[in-house]
């Protein structure tokens, strides 16, 4: 039973190690076999045996011959391989496993001429052939198409020429194909589809023309298309390769400048781009929008910044008119609100009239705070009748007489009557006992030469003085005009 088994697995393709496992299994299976006599066996074990050692032969004889054949055919320095030996698989760039020839390696050489077809038909078992950097011609034999075992294909730097044969895109296994530095022309198959596994693909200074096909279906490591007569725009998969695997040929598109009526987009501008290229200067899309959104922000918060400023502004105003008016609101709201609030204290011509009543108004509001409600009155000196008190003061249309060392000067025109100079002291910081005693002791002064000081008025922040006005003006403006 084992023997007709061993023979239906032996195949004209065996190796003979294989056929000696084989045989040794079937030697086994023979003694254990009721159906057969033992002396019978052993005949036909080694008649199985001659014939898949004959085959074995005739396989790597055939192999053999081809590689004679391809001397015969390109020469080179495969002359140098000794043909009388039976096995091809000491020569040069030969190489054998299991009695079959898997890789010819043959670069640089001096291989010329074309190869005949009927040489790979009968190396089945290549799995690499590099033929690179010899000078041979033509197109590549068809029966290469039985080589499907083949994995790399090194054929560049020769003198090929025509289409690149689609039988090429019969080889499955195809991994890494170089036909770079050739004379291949065409267009650029789409047959490479087919090759799955190829993850180099150099066709490099060769003369295919018209578009690059979509290679969608490969996951190329390695591409290079470079100096080719090839036209249209990069296939979007192949956009990740340097500029140097397209440029030589008339093709746009990233990693080369841009195809006419393409948007920039951001990454259509890398570092490797020719510099050159007035497209790369142009601002996406995307830039300009960002631009112009970013200034209409900018914009946006200037505007609000100028209105808050503004309107801080404007508060501070309307909370000085709107303490002066709850804390007097029938006295000072039709002075005050009119006419607003001058900064006399930093030298502006302020007018009279609302002058002496912020002075008076102000000094009145503060009392109150100062004072925990009770509001301070002024204080008259000696006998003096109290013709006049804040309140009137504050009543007062006034003007502005000057400024001196210590303060500014109003002129005050009471209701009743009476007019009056009202000196606002400032920054003075000494306690109110102290102010007290210093102004009590001007008051007290009686001199034709002095100006009657009659009243003052004392706070934290503010500190009035109010003498006789003198009508007369200054002695130096009567003295020097
Ligand atoms: N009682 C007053 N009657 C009329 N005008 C006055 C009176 N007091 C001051 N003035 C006017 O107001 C101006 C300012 O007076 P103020 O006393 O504040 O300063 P000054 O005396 O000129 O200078 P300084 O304070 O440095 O001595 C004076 O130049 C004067 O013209």
């Amino acid at each position: 039973m084992g023997i007709w088994l061993l023979g239906a697995v032996v195949s004209p393709t065996s190796s003979a190690s294989s056929v000696l496992v084989l045989l040794f299994l079937g030697l086994f299976g023979c003694r254990h076999s009721p159906m057969l006599p033992h002396k019978h066996t052993l005949v036909v074990v080694a008649a199985t045996l001659a014939l898949m050692l004959a085959a074995t032969y005739a396989d790597l004889a055939a192999e053999r011959a081809a590689l004679l054949a391809l001397r015969s055919a390109v020469g080179g320095r495969t002359l140098f391989w000794n043909a009388t030996r039976d096995s091809p698989c000491t020569w040069a760039g030969v190489q054998c496993e299991r009695d079959h020839v898997v890789e010819l390696h043959l670069p640089g050489v001096a291989l010329s001429g074309q190869i005949p077809v009927g040489i790979f038909g009968n190396l089945t078992q290549l799995r690499t052939l590099s033929l690179r950097f010899n000078a041979l011609r033509g197109s590549l034999p068809s029966d290469l198409a039985k080589c499907v075992n083949l994995r790399n294909l090194y054929i560049q730097r020769n003198l090929l020429s025509g289409a690149i044969p689609s039988f090429l895109f019969e080889l499955p296994d195809l991994v890494r194909l170089n036909m770079g530095f050739n004379n291949f022309s065409g267009p650029f198959p789409t047959g490479f589809n087919s090759l799955t596994r190829l993850k180099t693909l150099f066709v490099e200074n060769n003369q295919l023309s018209g578009p690059i096909p979509d290679l969608s279906k490969l996951s190329l490591d390695q591409f290079n298309v470079s100096y080719n007569l090839l036209n249209g725009s990069v296939p979007l998969k192949l956009r990740t390769f340097p500029q140097d695997s397209f440029i030589g040929n008339s093709l746009c598109g990233r990693p080369l400048s841009l195809c006419p009526g393409d948007i920039a987009d951001p990454i259509s501008v890398d570092n490797n781009s020719k510099p050159n290229s007035h497209t790369s200067h142009k601002l996406s899309a995307g830039a300009i929008a960002g631009i112009v959104v970013g200034s209409v922000v900018f914009l946006l918060l200037l505007v609000f910044l100028l209105i808050f400023l503004c309107r801080s502004k404007t508060a501070k105003k309307t909370s000085a008119v709107d303490i002066a008016t709850v804390k007097h609101p029938e006295a000072d709201a039709p002075v005050l609100a009119e006419k607003g609030v001058p900064d006399v204290e930093n030298g502006g011509h302020a007018n009279g009239n609302s002058a002496a009543a912020v002075a008076a108004v102000s000094a009145g509001n503060k009392a109150e705070v100062n004072g925990g409600g009770a509001a301070k009155k002024l204080v008259f000196f000696g006998n003096a009748a109290r013709a006049f008190d804040l309140e009137d003061l504050l009543r007062a249309s006034a003007e502005v007489l000057g400024k001196g060392t210590f303060g500014t000067a109003y002129k005050a025109v009471l209701e009743a009557g009476p007019v009056v100079a009202v000196k606002r002291l400032k920054d003075v910081t000494i306690s109110e006992k102290e102010f007290k005693e210093k102004i009590e002791a001007v008051g007290a002064m009686d001199h034709e030469s002095l100006v009657p000081l009659r009243a003052f008025y004392f706070s934290r922040d503010e500190k009035l003085l109010v003498y006789d006005y003198l009508p007369m003006g200054s002695l130096s403006a009567l003295l020097h005009g």
